[in-house]
């Protein structure tokens, strides 16, 4: 049976283009158009899918259930043909209590059969409500193992954020629910396929007449599951977009700059045409499925008629006994009530497998983003590290790479800045550097060696990132400093010291045990400058050949940032200190300065060097900042940012690019 074309809908427009749902999306397309018959045969291969994660999580659970319920369905059956022999001895000539007598063993055997089935049934319902939780929990960690684990890159895809977004969303909670709705279906089979069994026996035209009641109804129960379905997913990206302006509206971060500058209305109202796109949709997956589900209930209804009408005429012809036809009329009963709990869960099993679907295809796509496997190579201490002709773009951006093919030399115990104006770079080869990207042209080496044969949780391990979006993670403040590290206190001291954290620390009520973070009793909350002292000590604690130090005081009071500059500077005698900063007077003493502009190198050298590019740009960023500090130097004389250009006697190598 193919199922009908849709009729269009109105549908509001979202406020943005982007969030208009996604009508090409091929799969959509292909799931709209599956007839009953496809998805009959995709179910199967959903269950057993489902049923291997019940596996995984739990064997004997699994076991218990599906035995269980199969030895249900048995007892059933014996208890139905059962019933035929009572019947066959309490409709038999002769007197009443003969008749009771020899239906007497019969029944005996119905209520056997009847315990029997209560029993198994409660022990399957046990196993299976054990199961969920497990299932859920192996699901969850499958999640989280791989979003930890992708590269850093995958996070930058938007149509890998959708189907994070439908995992993490809904997808995972469905798992467990597909293993239970897939458990229900069988157990739903199961009785029926007993019920059929004993129709059979009693006359094989019923068998045909009930199967006659399950079409409409599975079709209708299909149908509806999979409008509700490519619905919801046609809306994902509305829904992300829904989901983050929630959390603008009810969240920590956002609550002081959403009062600050009066966002209030603007994204209630935003959240408004969102919520209206959402709840107009699923308003018309509502009716759609009434109207689909009152047309299946109308048919099987009809074909329910037919069968009692049928069962009537067999009877009349005398082609069946009166106990027999009895005994129909219970095991019709009784497989419709298997037939409505297996289609009720065939429901809901089609529907939670389809969300379930959109777990197991994030969780492919994601294994896709992976980092290779290691290779155990220890790049060793560091000598050099050197980037050449690198080129990188973020996913969607190949048009302008952020990288355009850079040079760049560190040597063991330099102290090496990088420095250029907003964009132009400075961080994207930063995590170039610190393995976190790998680059698309081009490679980058650690000691003569391409760090993409490095083992890359090694090369990590040599390296100390400040980074410039540092993270207050809700741990203790001891945890936020060593993260994953072992605590060496003297280490942890120094660290402290050299970064301010020390001060930090000695105001907070619990110390370095105090959580740092105030949604939780006992939490404790950070000023800017606070947080960016307890980042610096973290790149600091590590013991790291390389200091990666991105944009390091940002937030820093001038003592802070004289007192962490000093720390770099020094630093720099045992290790070696990549900078980046704005403040370019605290890069006047690095051994080597880049001047990035666009992605590309355009100058290097020391600061003399530099300075003495009659048009540099460093030149010029340089003057700017010096004389807003004294009111006098070059300004005047370098016109422009637009007349700085690549220095000549100092110019970079890739200038020629
Ligand atoms: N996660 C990202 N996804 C896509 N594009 C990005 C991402 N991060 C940065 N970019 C883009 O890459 C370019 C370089 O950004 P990058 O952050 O490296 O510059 P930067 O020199 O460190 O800037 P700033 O001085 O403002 O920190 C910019 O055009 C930026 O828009």
């Amino acid at each position: 049976m193919r199922l009908r074309r849709r009729t269009p809908r109105p549908r509001p427009a979202p406020t943005l283009p982007e969030l208009k749902a996604s009508r090409n999306n091929p799969w959509v397309r292909d799931l709209e158009a599956a007839s009953l018959w496809v998805v009959a045969t995709r179910l199967p291969a959903m269950v057993a899918l489902a049923l291997g994660w019940a596996w995984r999580a739990s064997r004997i659970d699994t076991f218990a259930t599906v035995g269980l319920n199969l030895g249900a369905g048995v007892a059933g059956a014996a208890g139905l043909l059962a019933v035929s022999g009572v019947l066959e001895e309490l409709f038999a000539a002769g007197p009443t209590p003969d008749r009771v007598r020899a239906a007497l063993p019969a029944l005996i055997l119905v209520g056997g059969a009847a315990l029997a089935r209560g029993a198994l049934t409660a022990g399957a319902g046990w196993a299976q409500a054990r199961l969920e939780p497990q299932v859920e929990r192996a699901a969850e960690l499958e999640l989280f193992e791989l979003t930890s684990h992708m590269r850093l890159e995958a996070f930058d895809d938007s149509d890998l954020a959708d189907a994070m977004y439908r995992a993490r969303g809904r997808g995972v909670a469905e798992v467990a629910r597909t293993v239970t709705f897939s458990i229900d279906v069988l157990t739903g089979l199961i009785g029926l396929v007993a019920v059929a069994g004993v129709l059979t026996v009693l006359h094989p035209l019923l068998l045909g007449l009930l199967v006659l009641t399950v079409v409409p109804d599975g079709w209708a129960a299909a149908r509806a599951a999979r409008l509700r379905y490519s619905r919801t997913r046609e809306i994902t990206t509305t829904r992300r977009r829904q989901w983050m302006l929630s959390d603008l509206l009810a969240e920590r971060d956002s609550a002081a700059e959403l009062r600050a500058y009066n966002m209030r209305a603007f994204l209630l109202a935003e959240y408004t045409v969102i919520a209206d796109h959402v709840r107009a949709v699923m308003l018309g997956v509502a009716w759609r499925q009434t109207q689909v589900r009152a047309a299946g209930d109308a048919v099987g209804g009809a074909a329910t008629v037919l069968t009692y009408i049928v069962l009537g005429v067999l009877l009349q012809v005398g082609s069946v006994p009166l106990a027999v036809a009895g005994t129909a009329v219970l095991a019709i009963r009784q497989g419709q009530t298997s037939l409505n709990q297996l289609l009720y869960s065939l429901n809901y099993c089609y529907e939670s497998a389809l969300f379930f679907n959109d777990f197991l295809e994030f969780c492919h796509q994601a294994r896709t983003r992976l980092p290779a496997p290691p290779t155990g190579v220890d790049p060793g201490e560091l000598r050099e590290l050197t980037a050449r002709g690198v080129v990188f773009a973020y996913p969607g951006d190949q048009e302008r790479p952020a990288l355009r093919g850079v040079d760049i030399d560190i040597r063991h115990g330099e102290i090496v800045a990088l420095v250029g104006e907003n964009g132009s770079g400075k961080s994207t080869l930063a995590r170039l550097l610190a393995g976190l990207y790998t680059p698309h042209e081009g490679t980058i080496s650690w000691n003569g060696a391409d760090t993409a044969t490095l083992d890359p949780e090694k090369l990590r391990d040599r390296i100390g990132l400040i980074s410039q979006d540092y993270t207050q993670w809700p741990l203790s403040a001891r945890r936020n400093i060593t993260m994953s590290d072992e605590t060496d206190e003297q280490r942890l001291r120094r660290a402290m010291d050299l970064s301010g954290a020390d001060e930090v620390v000695d105001d907070l009520d619990k110390g370095l045990d105090t959580l740092l973070d105030k949604r939780f009793v006992g939490g404790a909350d950070l000023s800017g400058g606070q947080k960016q002292r307890i980042a610096a000590a973290r790149g600091l604690y590590r013991r790291a050949d390389l200091v990666i130090a991105d944009e390091p005081t940002a937030a820093l009071d001038a003592k802070a940032e004289k007192r962490l500059f000093d720390t770099l500077h020094a630093a720099a005698q045992d290790t070696t200190v990549l900078l980046i900063t704005h403040r370019l007077a605290s890069v006047r003493m690095a051994d080597r300065i880049y001047v990035l502009d666009r992605g590309r190198v355009v100058e290097q050298g020391t600061h003399e060097e530099l300075m003495a590019l009659p048009d540099g740009r460093y030149r010029y960023l340089f003057t700017l900042q010096a004389d807003a500090y004294t009111g006098q130097g070059l300004a005047g004389e370098t016109a422009s940012p637009g007349a700085a250009r690549p220095g000549t006697a100092a110019s970079a190598s890739s200038d020629a690019r």
